[in-house]
C-alpha cells in the first residue's frame, strides 16, 4: 500500500493528543475518523467542530468526523491507538472482530502497561493478532501540533516499507515524520522520557537550580540508553526524535503534564489533575529494569516517591549518596 492509499484515517481516542493528530492527518489529505467512548462529547464535538474540553481554541478541520460508533473505525485504512496506555487492551478489545486483517494500528500513547509488562506494540499484536502494528512517537505536544507549529517525530513498523508508507501518508508540511524499523525503541523512549520528566518536574518543584535540572536530564538520559540497550532498541533511535528529542522537549518545563506533575511533588502542591502517563509507568519500569540487571536510580527514586516509600528529600539524598562510579 503506497502512502495515498490510506485515504481515511481512524483515530481510537479523541483527548488532547487524538484530536490534534486527527487534524494533523486531515492536513495531510486523509480523511479522518476520530473516535471517542463518550457519545454525548462526540456529539458535542461534532456541533462545536471544537475538542472544547481538552483542546480549546482550534476548530476541528472539515475533513474531520467525531463518532461514538466503533464500526466506523474498523472500516479505516489504518487506525492511530490514541488512549493512555493504560486503557489501550481495553480499547482495542472493543474494536475486535470488526477489525479487517492486516490492518495497521499505530500506538501514539507512551507507556507500558502494568501487570503484564507489555510495551504498546505487544498489546496491540496480543489484542488484535491479525493488525500490523506501529508506533508514532516523538518531541510533540498535542497544542503545538494543532497549531501547524513545525514537528519532527519518528513513525516505526517492523516492516520498512509500511512504516515509510504511513510516514508519507501522515506527513505535511508541519509535521515531518522519519520512518523506521525499530519499533521497540520508539517505543521505551517514549514511556521512559514521561517518568523522567517526573523528575525533572520535582527539581523545578523543590527550587534545586539549573545545575541539577542538567545533571538529571543527562544521568536520566544515561539510564535510558542502559534500558533500551537491554531491551533491544537501537542506540541511534535512543539518540533520536523518539528518545533524547522527546526527554530534553518533556522535561524542559511545565506544558509537559509530566513535568507539571512533577513540579507539583517537589514543591509540595496538589497536581492539576492531567494525564500524566509516567506516574502509571515508573513501577512497571523499575520491574523491567530489575528484571534486566539495568540500574535506574532516577527512575527508581520516582517510584519509590510515588509509592510513598521515600519522600522527596530522601530520594534526593539517596541519589546523591550512590557509590562514586566513573561516568
Ligand atoms: N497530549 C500530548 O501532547 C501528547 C503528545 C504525544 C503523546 N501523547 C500520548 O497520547 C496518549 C493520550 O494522551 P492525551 O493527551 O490524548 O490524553 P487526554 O487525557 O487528553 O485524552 C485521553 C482520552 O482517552 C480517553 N480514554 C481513556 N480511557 C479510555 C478507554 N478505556 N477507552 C476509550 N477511550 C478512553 C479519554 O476519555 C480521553 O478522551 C498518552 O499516552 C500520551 O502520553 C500525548
Ligand atoms: O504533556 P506530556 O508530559 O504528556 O508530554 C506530551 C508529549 O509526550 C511530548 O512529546
Amino acid at each position: 500500500m503506497s502512502g495515498s492509499s490510506f485515504r481515511r484515517i481512524g483515530v481510537m481516542g479523541a483527548g488532547a493528543w487524538g484530536t490534534a493528530l486527527a487534524n494533523a492527518a486531515a492536513r495531510a489529505g486523509r480523511e479522518v475518523v476520530l473516535w471517542g467512548r463518550d457519545a454525548g462529547a462526540m456529539a458535542d464535538m461534532a456541533a462545536a467542530r471544537e475538542n472544547r474540553a481538552d483542546l480549546p481554541g482550534i476548530a476541528l478541520d472539515p475533513v474531520v468526523s467525531p463518532v461514538s460508533d466503533l464500526n466506523l473505525i474498523a472500516d479505516c485504512d489504518a487506525v492511530l491507538l490514541v488512549v493512555p496506555a493504560q486503557a489501550c487492551r481495553e480499547a482495542l478489545g472493543h474494536l475486535g472482530s470488526r477489525m479487517r486483517a492486516g490492518m495497521p494500528v499505530i500506538s501514539c500513547a507512551k507507556g507500558i502497561e502494568r501487570g503484564t509488562r507489555a510495551f504498546m506494540s505487544d498489546v496491540i499484536a496480543e489484542a488484535l493478532p491479525g493488525a500490523l502494528p506501529a508506533v508514532l512517537s516523538g518531541p510533540s505536544f498535542a497544542s503545538d501540533v494543532a497549531a501547524g507549529l513545525p514537528t519532527a517525530v519518528t513513525l516505526a513498523a517492523r516492516d520498512g516499507a509500511l512504516a515509510k508508507d504511513l510516514a508519507q501518508a501522515l506527513g505535511s508540511s508541519t509535521l515531518r515524520l522519519y520512518h523506521s524499523t525499530d519499533v521497540r525503541g520508539a517505543e521505551i523512549g517514549g514511556a521512559a522520557k514521561n517518568v523522567l520528566a517526573i523528575a525533572a518536574g520535582i527539581v523545578a518543584g523543590r527550587k534545586l537550580g539549573a545545575s541539577a535540572a542538567a545533571a538529571l536530564v543527562a544521568r536520566g538520559f544515561a539510564e535510558l540508553m542502559r534500558f533500551g540497550a537491554a531491551y533491544g532498541a537501537r542506540p541511534e533511535t535512543i539518540t533520536g526524535l523518539s528518545g533524547l528529542g522527546d526527554l530534553i522537549l518533556t522535561t524542559s518545563g511545565p506544558q509537559s503534564r509530566n513535568f507539571a506533575f512533577g513540579r507539583a511533588l517537589g514543591a509540595g502542591e496538589a497536581g492539576a489533575g492531567k494525564l500524566a502517563e509516567g506516574a502509571f509507568t515508573a513501577s512497571v519500569l523499575v520491574e523491567m529494569a530489575a528484571a534486566k540487571g539495568v540500574d535506574v536510580p532516577v527512575s527508581a527514586a520516582v517510584d519509590a516517591v510515588l509509592a510513598g516509600r521515600l519522600g522527596i528529600d530522601g530520594a534526593i539524598e539517596a541519589l546523591m549518596a550512590r557509590p562514586q562510579r566513573a561516568e
